[in-house]
């Protein structure tokens, strides 16, 4: 994902350590095989007219490397994305749906925990 170069100002990688840091742990979850590349709009029927903002983990690690996130809460919005689209196209007893609730509580409480310290 290019997009315009922000000035790589130390801080900026510092401040978003965490984030990348989460992020890994999401990716790593055994729950994250849905939603750890783009959906393919060509192979799932639907998708494309359904989530009009379609979102996905390693977007966002793109996002974050390309230093795209201006700020915490537009990483947070990005997150939040990938598990709406997730529970607003699939049903929640089906095995993406169920994986999506389970992403998104370990996202929750990982985020309550980073926070609190
Ligand atoms: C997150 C999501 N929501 C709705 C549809 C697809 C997906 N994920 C993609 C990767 C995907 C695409 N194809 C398959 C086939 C079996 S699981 C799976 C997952």
């Amino acid at each position: 994902v290019s997009c315009a170069k922000r000035a790589k100002t130390p801080n900026s990688e510092l401040l978003f350590l965490p984030f990348r840091v989460l992020l890994a742990e999401l990716e790593a979850h055994q729950d994250a095989w849905p939603f750890l590349s783009p959906v393919k709009l060509k192979s799932v029927p639907g998708y494309r007219k359904v989530i009009k903002k379609p979102m996905d983990f390693f977007t966002i690690k793109e996002k974050l490397i390309n230093n795209m996130y201006l700020n915490q809460e537009n990483f947070i919005i990005d997150v939040n994305l990938v598990f709406d689209n997730c529970q607003k196209f699939n049903e929640d007893d089906s095995e993406i749906g169920q994986a999506g609730h389970r992403m998104k509580r370990f996202f929750d409480k990982r985020w309550t925990e980073l926070l609190r310290k």
